[in-house]
């Protein structure tokens, strides 16, 4: 396969000069052939003159522009040309049609643009000096910014016969202080800043540095924002490029294209390589429907790349998704993308955050942001941006020159609606359902001694599709759990349930996952961890493949099958009535911890644990 890369500088002779040079010398021939074309005259006359004219049937010719009529009249052999004022006649072009003329046909052409009245010398400068110049200036900034490209860093990369030219930005001006929130992301990428700023200090002690980290999120959550602010921190060139545009060519293109990429790379290094929808190529190989070679070749060239490169140069792969469940394992082994950085929606005080980087591009007045975040549960930084740009162009549709709080509450609801359409937006009742459900993880987890602290509850919907989240975080390194600490655990799964249940009358289908979580606890208890009274030490289910997901396969009679099933849900019910009696024990707690969470959305362990004892409850 033939590759051609510019890499060099442009010679010396300047194709820009020499394209002016044509220019002018094709603009001087011009003048030399056709010397009447600035000398002819035009006389200014009134549309009833032009009527008349038509009428007598001696006009030639008839150009019609800014709607003023130019017509050429054949007098005694004389060609005179004459201009109107401005005319608005709808029936102009009907009664030209019927008008008779001298010409051959009898017809009036509409024909060729008639030079304006202007004195010669005006005329060459318009016609010659002024183009020349432009050519001259236009020509000049290309090609000093093609230079600056080159030189500076950055290059062309020209892909092979797919034409696709990307080049690496040489020069990123985006910083961590364009992207609002997203902290933890920030704090996880700070160390391949800090890597690709000093590669030194990392390799003289022997470290092997990230080769690869995954940014996943919900689009529109600044994936390649954050991307483009890495390379910005560090000072480094910046290669993006998007996964599909790997597998839009012909076989073999593709695996050619990111070999290609890679040797660019090492060339610049230390860089960032930003592969966008890197799902288009690296979607598990077993999973659909027969393989696609091409997109086969391509993820295997990738690989090959990735585990080939020495990672002391400085090549950092950034890569996007937000289907994460859909990669090829392969891709997230040790030394490819082994770390993964999670990028949600933001939460209130996130909005807030993003709003206000936002409105700094724009002339406003002192808008209330407060409103204008609450208002937007559930969107996304570019839904945000977006809404912030929407504001700014209704205030020029008003006629203002500033952005009020009043433009960004309609851009909201325009931008809502089509949130609403894709189903993304909770309803405040379904909110308030979701904040009791997470709190009542919680507040069981609290109450119960042996389990794991609360970290973070939030109600902001999960990448994983879930609509809440309560984390806990176990303190210290456990390797061994006993029955108490376990039946907790199930106890806590079961808290969620119990919540939207007692203080919100209705069960949703929001507790799916706990259940199965729940079950399967609950179930290896019975089966494996000879935790229940009836069966002792029994072995009753035997894992394969522990660290392949663990699929289990019974190994007693089908009567003890229907046994362990029913001391499963004994003990289930036991959960479930143990946190039933905890939050009807703290029901007032419950509120006011809800209705902090319903206001932030997204609330600290801290937090949560300082409502619990202001309320004496612990
Ligand atoms: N945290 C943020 N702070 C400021 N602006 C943001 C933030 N998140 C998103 N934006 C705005 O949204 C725009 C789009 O974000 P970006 O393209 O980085 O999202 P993405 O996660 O890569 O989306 P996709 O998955 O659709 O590619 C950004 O250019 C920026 O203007
Ligand atoms: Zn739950």
């Amino acid at each position: 396969m033939k590759q051609e890369t510019v890499n060099s500088r442009p010679q010396k002779g300047n194709p820009f000069v020499t394209f002016l040079w044509v220019i002018l010398i094709v603009l001087f021939l011009n003048w030399l052939i056709f010397p009447n074309l600035t000398g002819q005259k035009i006389k200014s006359t009134d549309y009833g003159t032009f009527i008349e004219k038509m009428e007598e049937g001696s006009i030639k010719e008839v150009m019609i522009k800014s709607g003023q009529i130019y017509f050429t009249v054949a007098d005694k052999g004389d060609v005179t040309t004459y201009q109107t004022g401005e005319v608005n006649d709808p029936q102009l072009v009907d009664r030209l049609l019927k008008a008779k003329s001298p010409n051959k046909d009898g017809k009036v052409a509409f024909t060729e643009i008639v030079p304006e009245e202007n004195s010669p010398f005006l005329n060459f400068i318009l016609m010659w000096v002024l183009p020349g110049l432009l050519f001259y200036v236009i020509g000049k900034r290309a090609s000093r910014s093609i230079q600056a490209r080159m030189g500076a860093g950055g290059n062309f990369m020209s892909f092979g016969n797919g034409g696709a030219k990307i080049y690496a930005d040489a020069e990123i001006k985006t910083t961590f202080a364009d992207v609002a929130g997203q902290n933890e992301a920030k704090e996880m990428l700070k160390e391949i800043v800090e890597f690709l700023h000093k590669p030194q200090k990392y390799t003289d002690i022997g470290a092997s540095l990230p080769k690869g980290a995954l940014l996943v999120g919900p689009p529109g959550t600044g994936k390649t924002l954050i991307a483009r602010a890495v390379a910005g921190e560090a000072k480094v060139p910046f290669f993006a490029i998007s996964g599909s545009e790997f597998v839009q060519m012909f076989v073999g293109m593709g695996a050619a294209k990111v070999r290609d990429l890679f040797r660019q790379a090492n060339e610049k290094a230390p860089c960032i390589i930003f592969i966008d929808e890197i799902d288009a190529i690296g979607k598990r190989r077993d999973s659909g429907l027969g393989g696609n070679d091409e997109r086969e070749q391509t993820l295997n060239q990738l690989l090959t790349e990735m585990d080939g490169f020495d990672g002391r140069k400085g090549v950092v792969i950034l890569a996007a998704t937000n289907r994460p469940e859909d990669l090829d394992k392969a891709l997230l082994r040790p030394g490819r993308f082994d770390r993964r950085i999670q990028m949600e929606l933001p939460d209130l005080e996130g909005r807030k955050a993003i709003l206000n980087v936002h409105l700094k591009k724009v002339k406003h007045e002192a808008v209330d942001i407060d409103i204008v975040a609450r208002a937007t549960a559930g969107t996304s930084g570019a839904e945000l941006a977006n809404i912030v740009n929407e504001a700014a162009l209704r205030a020029v549709r008003m006629g203002r020159n500033a952005v009020t709080t009043e433009d960004l509450e309609e851009s909201v609801e325009t931008v809502i609606a089509g949130a609403q359409k894709k189903g993304k937006v909770v309803s405040a009742e379904e909110k308030k359902i979701i904040a009791y459900h997470e709190i009542g993880h919680a507040l069981v987890a609290a109450m119960q001694s042996h389990s794991a602290p609360v970290h973070k509850i939030t109600i902001i919907p999960r990448t994983s599709g879930a609509l809440g989240y309560t984390m806990q975080v176990e303190s210290g390194e456990q390797v061994l759990m006993n029955r108490e600490e376990l039946f907790n655990r199930i106890v806590t799964l079961t808290g969620g349930r119990t919540a939207e249940e007692e203080i919100c009358h209705v069960v949703t289908t929001g507790a799916s996952n706990d259940i199965e979580q729940a079950t399967k606890l609950a179930r290896a208890m019975v089966t494996r961890y000879g935790m229940s009274d009836k069966y002792d030490m029994m072995g009753l289910e035997t894992v394969h493949n522990v660290y392949l997901g663990g699929d289990t396969s019974l190994t007693c009679s089908a009567e003890t099958a229907a046994a362990i099933d029913q001391e499963v849900l004994e003990m289930i019910r036991k959960a479930h009535e143990k946190s039933r009696r905890l939050i009807r024990e703290n029901l007032d707690v419950m509120h006011e911890a809800a209705s902090f969470l319903l206001e932030k959305e997204t609330i600290t362990g801290e937090e949560f644990m300082h409502i619990l004892h202001q309320s004496g409850k612990l």
